[in-house]
């Protein structure tokens, strides 16, 4: 092995080994295998349908892998609960907005500390002290989020009254208030006007330098991924069709071809 191989190896945050998954019939990953290195941003790409939301749901627990291996710094994590996963250093936000409804915007930010709060309400009571200067350390991290994120404005509104935009914006709040050391934004940018999105890569760049988060990114918008992923691995039917540094994987005839052939079916 050289030198660089071994420094590369080294870097390596969270790894796929030949993941298979299946519903059923159909076999929705394919011997997926690909490796995130620390401090990058990686594309996740393909047609709808192509198993990206899939081997996200395999990694951070939801559907485990029936067959290959997935290891975060070096250690694997195939078939342990979703939680134990997230406080690994695992976060993610979802596809489709889940915050809760009826919650302010502080409140959704804070629940992402729940993985470092006291389970037991008995030892709370007892070191109240305690308790107190946790929830202080706290409040301290998310208001560093809420001014990161620049959610100053709408922090005590109710979330189902602020825009969409801001919504997406909150879940990431939410989630980098767990100081994941891996976050996995799952299309963060779907339903985005052009202005929201350019603030929302703004935003997920910013974070990455603040933070040194090193994340897996979902995302159709081929403009965003080429802006802002180093890395990209491109999906179609379960099976990974290309990856490379980001131009080249997704300008790769074989990625052409796939999404050519998607417009093709739905015509
Ligand atoms: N829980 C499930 N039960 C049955 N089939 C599923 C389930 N989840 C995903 N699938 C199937 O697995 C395949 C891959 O789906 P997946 O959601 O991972 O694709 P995707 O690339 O994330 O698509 P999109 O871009 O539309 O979100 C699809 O054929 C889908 O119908």
């Amino acid at each position: 092995m050289t030198q660089t191989q071994h420094d590369a190896d080294q870097d390596i945050v969270l790894e796929c080994d030949q993941v298979n998954r299946w519903f059923g019939g159909l076999q929705a990953l394919k011997g997926i295998s690909l490796s995130v290195r620390k401090g990058e941003i990686f594309g996740l790409v393909g047609p709808n349908g192509s198993g990206k939301t899939t081997l996200v749901n395999a990694i951070t627990g939801f559907y485990p892998p029936q067959q290959g291996q997935i290891r975060f710094l070096g250690e694997p994590i195939n078939g342990l609960k979703p939680h134990c996963i997230a406080q690994k250093g695992i976060a993610r936000t979802f596809q489709n907005v889940a915050l809760f409804r009826g919650l302010s915007v502080l409140d959704n930010i804070l629940l992402g500390r729940h993985i470092f709060m006291r389970p037991s309400i008995m030892a709370s009571l007892f070191y109240w002290w305690w308790a107190q200067k946790e929830e202080v350390a706290h409040r301290v991290k998310v208001e560093e989020i809420i001014d990161l994120l620049q959610l100053e404005s709408v922090r005590d509104e109710p979330v189902d009254v602020i825009p969409l935009g801001m919504q997406k914006r909150v879940e990431l709040a939410r989630a980098l208030c767990a100081e994941p050391r891996f976050l996995v934004l799952d299309e963060p940018m779907a339903g985005m006007n052009q202005e929201e999105k350019e603030y929302m890569v703004r935003f997920i760049l910013d974070a990455r330098e603040a933070m040194g988060t090193t994340m897996l990114l979902i995302e159709h918008h081929m403009d965003v991924v080429t802006a802002i992923c180093n890395r990209a691995v491109v999906l179609n039917n379960g099976e990974k069709i290309a990856e490379g540094p980001t131009r080249e994987a997704i300008n790769d005839p074989a990625v052409v071809t796939a999404y050519i052939g998607k417009v093709k079916d739905a015509a």
